[in-house]
């Protein structure tokens, strides 16, 4: 797919904190991919995640976890204070926003285009947990802290094996 300008590879932006990577995450990246032929994510610093409590994880970790994967094309942190810094520096042809995050289409189209950047801007779909599956990090941190606590486990029987 080279529907970028003058046939170069279609560049896709998906971003986040991804602090502890899950099927979600995948899901999210794995469909961001699809939107273009390169997939450049831009991994959250801490100091930019205010609307949440600060991720576990260090950056450089988050970002190289995110670089792992297999529909990852480049991963960076992004820019501590200024987001049209790695913008500018990937030129996306398209901005995919994660199914539940807080960014509007409409405000990060607008912005884009006062950075003259010419990018349209889709929204993934959402992956529910089935079973014990947990899909989201603030619940993966929740459930440690519940069983460092003592709350016991479901019985084995209860947990499937597949
Ligand atoms: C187009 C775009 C560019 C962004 N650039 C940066 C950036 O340069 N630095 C940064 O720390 N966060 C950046 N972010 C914001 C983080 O990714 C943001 O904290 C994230 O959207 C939080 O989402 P989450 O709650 O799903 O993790 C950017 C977000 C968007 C939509
Ligand atoms: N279950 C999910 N299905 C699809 N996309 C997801 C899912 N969970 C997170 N994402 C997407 O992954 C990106 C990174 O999200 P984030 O790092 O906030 O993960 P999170 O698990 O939602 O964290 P938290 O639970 O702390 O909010 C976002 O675009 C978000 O929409």
């Amino acid at each position: 797919m080279t529907d970028g300008p003058s046939g170069r590879a279609t560049r896709v932006v998906a971003q986040g904190t991804f602090d502890l990577l899950h099927p979600g995450h995948v899901h999210y990246l794995e469909a961001a991919a699809d939107a273009g032929d390169e997939l450049h994510v831009i991994v959250a610093r801490a100091a930019g995640v205010t609307h949440k409590p600060d991720p576990v994880l260090p950056g450089e970790q988050r970002r190289d976890a995110v670089a792992a994967l297999e529909a990852v094309d480049h991963a960076r942190l992004g820019h501590p204070s200024d987001f049209s810094v790695p913008i500018r520096e990937i030129d996306p042809d398209v901005v995919v926003l994660g199914h539940d995050q807080h960014h509007d289409e409409d405000e990060i189209a607008g912005l884009l285009a006062a950075w003259g950047i010419d990018c349209r801007v889709e929204r993934a779909s959402g992956l529910e947990p089935t079973g014990e599956r947990l899909h989201s990090s603030s619940d993966i941190v929740d459930r440690v802290l519940a069983r460092r606590r003592g709350e016991r486990r479901p019985s084995l029987e209860a947990e499937s094996d597949d």
